[in-house]
């Protein structure tokens, strides 16, 4: 999906492939009486990098999220600034749930999602050659059984196979930044470290620009160089996992830090349960 997001008058599409770009953004509620939720955010991700925001419940990351995709719930709006990414983007958000119809097979997902970008290329693939790559993204992912996840409903898969289906499904649009919102917050910790260390990975192998979202401090740190530590609607600090540590200076990095005592290393074991 291209997806640009803007409220000024600049025109789209400048940007370098797989940079994110997001200027003085303010997303307030559709009301009369507006209230900002967003409060000028500035925040630019240059390509192949890895950008975390993290803040406390109801700071505003997913919708500093969504204004990128270009998806913000109804009753919000950009009403300042801009939010766009430069190329393709694919999401990932915490519940599989919602990025997968109970009723369609996994296969079918796939299938569907490459031919839509086939579509956009002008290539017509046949049902064999779709099938394939559907069957390598899911390889790919690391899921055990390729055949059996491609026939598989939603439901018939564990969650940290769910969620590895919706990762491919992000890939299947060959996406040049991956934004992904809490999407291991719904796993135990063993498969959140290895869906972690599998996105880590996809990242580094296809030089993907990652914006992950989190409340988890610990998460961020493990994934992404800069962190971007939201409160209230705002950027409040910005550094490195160190910086942060060493120094923190506002109090919600503080409260965050205080709220995840022991950061972990990916621990990528190639096992998928
Ligand atoms: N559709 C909506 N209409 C009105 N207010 C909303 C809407 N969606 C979110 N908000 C409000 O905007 C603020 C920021 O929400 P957002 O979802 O971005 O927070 P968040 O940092 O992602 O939190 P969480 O970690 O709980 O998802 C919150 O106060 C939330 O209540």
């Amino acid at each position: 999906m291209s997806a640009a997001t803007r409220a000024g008058s600049q025109p789209a599409g400048s940007l370098p492939t797989g940079a994110v770009a997001i200027s003085g953004l303010v997303v307030e509620t559709d009301e009369r009486d507006p209230r900002a939720l967003v409060d000028g955010v500035d925040l630019a991700v240059a390509p192949g990098e890895a950008l975390g925001i993290v803040g406390a419940s109801g700071s505003g990351k997913s919708l500093t999220l969504r204004a990128v995709l270009g998806l913000l719930p109804g009753g919000t709006r950009v009403s300042a600034g801009s939010a766009e990414v430069g190329g393709r983007a694919g999401m990932v958000f915490q519940d599989p749930q919602t990025a997968l119809d109970p009723l369609t097979r996994v296969g079918t997902h796939l299938v569907e999602a490459l031919r839509a970008r086939d579509a956009e290329q002008r290539i017509r693939a046949g049902r064999g050659a779709l099938r394939a790559r559907a069957l390598a993204l899911l390889d790919r992912v690391h899921l055990p059984d390729p055949e059996r996840a491609f026939r598989a409903y939603p439901h018939e898969l564990s969650g940290g196979q769910r969620q590895r289906v919706v990762i491919a499904l992000a890939l299947a649009g060959d996406p040049d930044a991956l934004l992904c919102d809490e999407p291991t917050t719904a796993l135990d910790v063993t498969v959140q470290r290895r869906v972690l260390a599998e996105l880590d990975e996809l990242r580094r192998e296809r030089g993907l620009t990652l914006l992950f979202v989190s409340h988890d401090l610990a998460v961020v740190a493990a994934l992404c160089e800069r962190i971007a530590v939201m409160d209230r609607g705002r950027v409040v600090e910005t550094g490195t996992i160190e910086q942060l540590q060493r120094d923190p200076r506002h109090p919600a990095t503080r409260a965050l830090l205080a709220a995840a005592p022991r950061l972990p290393r990916l621990e990528p074991d190639g096992d998928a349960p």
